[in-house]
């Protein structure tokens, strides 16, 4: 894939970055990738396809791409995921050009996905890739959000309880950790990883030509 094109933090050109949030059906990973697109102005979500069905409330090219599984299947082949995976008996994949445009555009981008897909991704640009898994602060409150969403059947709910086990186990494979019990500071928590990642020393490639030109303003 390209490499992430630049884009400027106070004056100093950066490297976009993608920004992954993992975690069990229900712990509150699309509350949060909502909260942190309407406020981080230079992030952008990446929108995948899916062949699960269309839940209540939500929309096309907002949620999802939905789509049946022969389009899923000639979207495979032509090419056109930059990772995907089969989660809960359904098929996810990330839109490759969406994400190439955006980061060549010097945006950041947004990633909802699962282990599998963080480690496709991670695979492909691993200096690019910055994952954070949230877990929900115990197993009552997961069980009890996942009906108050009030989106899935009950035999669905029990399923992605029985998988929510296996899924935690990944939670070594990613960069942080945050608790959502509180949703206001998980999302604090969220915001502080994107803001201090974005100012990674080697993400600022504009650095040494700013500072440089610093100092020879100085020595005059
Ligand atoms: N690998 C991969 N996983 C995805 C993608 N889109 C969504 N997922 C994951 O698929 C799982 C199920 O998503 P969904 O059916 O929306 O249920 P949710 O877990 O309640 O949000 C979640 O773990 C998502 O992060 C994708 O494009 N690729
Ligand atoms: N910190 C929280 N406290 C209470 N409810 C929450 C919290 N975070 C999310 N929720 C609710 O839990 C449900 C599942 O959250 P959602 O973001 O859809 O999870 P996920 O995308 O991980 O499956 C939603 O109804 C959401 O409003």
């Amino acid at each position: 894939m390209t490499d992430a094109a630049t884009a400027s933090l106070n004056g100093v050109e950066r490297r976009g970055l993608m920004f992954v949030l993992s975690s069990p059906s229900g712990a509150g990973k699309t509350t949060l990738s909502r909260m942190l697109v309407k406020e981080a102005a230079s992030l952008q979500m990446s929108v995948s396809a899916t062949t699960r069905p269309m839940r209540p409330g939500e929309v096309e090219g907002r949620d999802y791409f939905f789509v049946d599984r022969p389009k899923f299947d000639a979207m495979v082949a032509a090419g056109e995921f930059l990772e995907w995976a089969n989660v809960f008996d359904n098929c996810y994949g990330t839109p490759k050009a969406p994400v190439e445009a955006a980061l060549a555009a010097g945006r950041d981008v947004l990633f909802d996905i699962d282990w599998q897909g963080t480690q496709q991704l991670r695979s492909h640009a691993p200096n690019d890739v910055v994952s954070v898994f949230v877990l929900p602060p115990s197993v009552q409150a997961l069980e009890h959000r996942l009906h108050t969403r009030a989106q899935d059947s009950d035999e669905v709910i029990h399923g992605r309880m029985k998988k929510a086990g296996d899924e935690m186990s990944h939670y070594d494979a990613y960069d942080y950790i945050v608790v959502n019990d509180n949703v206001g500071i998980a999302f604090e928590s969220v915001k502080a990883i994107l803001r201090a990642e974005q100012l990674k020393r080697e993400r600022q490639i504009g650095i040494d030509a700013f500072v440089r030109d610093m100092r020879r303003e100085l020595e005059r």
